[in-house]
């Protein structure tokens, strides 16, 4: 999730061409799965963040579908997205990927011609777990070689058929690599193969290296790739992407606990159950001041708040921590859970929380979703000390499952410990 600061060696400017024109028919449905949402935000976006957060990616072009280029241009306006293009595609991927390329060297596809990059990055925008590492590698191959492109070793071996229907022959599986993506060209020499290649290559063929070896007699270098460089094609693997984000998002929690002594106290003994199983920091603080702990653990891209309170006025406690998360953009790309604790420590166990604090706690959730932040209620109450341990167990369990969840459907409920 961090901004990219340039661990690779020196990259030469370069620029990414993002082919989004697709109508993702094998996934199915009525939305192209460039722009299915993955934990509320489409899938294109996330591309789009992993090529603008790498300083060295000069301009980021998109291709779409001509109906498609307002909602393009939204995406883009609403993520903040920097360096981005918008270029009308074509009817398959490989005119898509030319009309990308035209920009840089035709404005009659862009209303600006932008300039010419020394190399060129070509990466499927339904490919968003891409490194800096791997498409630094595949660009300095590039350089030295003309073309360079991601593989992964195949999972299943290929086979031919004969006319009959019946098996013909297998390939050594272990001869062969699957062609990912990010592939990386010299500008000059992938434009060339563009520009001489047959109609049919452009109707049919679906690997910009073997465009550069016929047109330009440029043997791409092969980069070996990591797993994560999958392509989404089918319904599974977006469930497969929602996933990973999630799982990425939950790897740390901040635990913020006022001063007082029982709330701090139950917040060393949640922060005990819970890091075994997430980073956690722990601040004790009133959040009404502006903690510089605080605002470093903002900074650092933390996605998970646990506010432990005895007061009866939790959830204005609460509006501190959602306007500075506001303040901070963490929302804006991933939804952040908060989970607001109240303790109750009353003697006779009566359901400490009124009607008003839980109403109080519905409509702050519900007020606060829009800016994707997702708030859930838990009380932690327990008759003796004896039992405390137990139901800090229990709370860390069930925060836990919230921030793994992340389900904007149970915003607003109140779980008990
Ligand atoms: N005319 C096209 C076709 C595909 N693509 C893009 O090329 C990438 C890889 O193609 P693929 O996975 O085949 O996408 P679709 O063509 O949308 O999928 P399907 O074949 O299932 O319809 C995708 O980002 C897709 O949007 C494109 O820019 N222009
Ligand atoms: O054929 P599809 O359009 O599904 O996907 C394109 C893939 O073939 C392509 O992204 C890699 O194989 C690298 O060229």
């Amino acid at each position: 999730m961090e901004p990219s600061r340039g661990a690779g060696p020196a990259v030469p400017p370069v620029a990414a061409v993002l082919p989004a024109g697709g109508s993702g028919e094998r996934l199915g449905g009525a939305t192209p799965k460039q722009f299915c949402a993955v934990q509320g935000r489409p899938l294109v976006s996330y591309t789009v963040r992993a090529m603008e957060r790498i300083d060295w990616i000069s301009n980021i072009i998109v291709v779409v579908s001509p109906e498609n280029i307002e909602t393009m241009k939204s995406i883009i306006e609403k993520y903040g997205h920097k360096r981005v293009t918008v270029v009308k595609g074509g009817i398959t991927r490989h005119r898509s990927i030319f009309n990308g390329l035209k920009v840089f060297a035709e404005n009659e596809f862009s209303s600006h011609l932008l300039q010419k990059p020394e190399v060129v990055i070509i990466h499927d925008a339904v490919r968003p777990f891409v490194e800096e590492d791997i498409l630094s590698k595949v660009v300095m191959a590039a350089k030295e070689h003309g073309a360079a492109g991601a593989i992964r070793p195949l999972v299943s071996t290929v086979i031919a058929s004969a006319a009959d229907g019946c098996l013909d022959h297998s390939l050594e599986r272990a001869r062969y690599r699957a062609s990912e993506m990010p592939q990386a060209f010299l500008f000059d020499i992938i434009y060339e193969a563009y520009q001489q290649c047959t109609d049919y290559d452009l109707d049919y063929g679906t690997e910009c290296l073997h465009l550069a070896l016929k047109y330009c007699k440029t043997n791409a270098k092969l980069v070996e790739g990591t797993a994560d460089l999958w392509k989404v094609t089918y319904k599974r693997d977006l469930y497969a992407a929602e996933s990973i984000i999630k799982e990425s998002l939950s790897q740390e929690v901040c635990v913020i606990t006022d001063v007082k002594e029982v709330v701090s106290q139950v917040g060393f003994l949640l922060h005990e159950s819970l890091k075994s199983q997430i980073k956690v920091e722990t601040i004790s603080t009133s959040l009404s001041k502006n903690d510089s702990h605080l605002q470093n653990i903002l900074s650092g891209q933390c996605y998970n708040f646990v506010c432990i309170n005895d007061k009866k006025c939790a959830v204005q406690e609460t509006q501190q921590l959602a306007d500075m998360l506001e303040k901070s953009n963490i929302p804006l790309l991933y939804p952040v859970v908060v989970v607001l604790v109240h303790l109750d420590t009353s003697e006779n166990i009566s359901f400490s929380i009124g009607m008003e604090e839980i109403t109080r706690m519905k409509k702050f959730a519900k007020e606060v979703k829009k800016k994707n932040i997702l708030v859930y209620g838990l009380l932690i109450q327990y008759k003796d000390h004896l039992l405390l341990q137990e139901t800090v167990n229990s709370a860390a369990a069930l925060i836990m499952a919230l921030i793994k969840d992340r389900n904007p459907e149970l915003t607003g409920q109140l779980l008990v410990a």
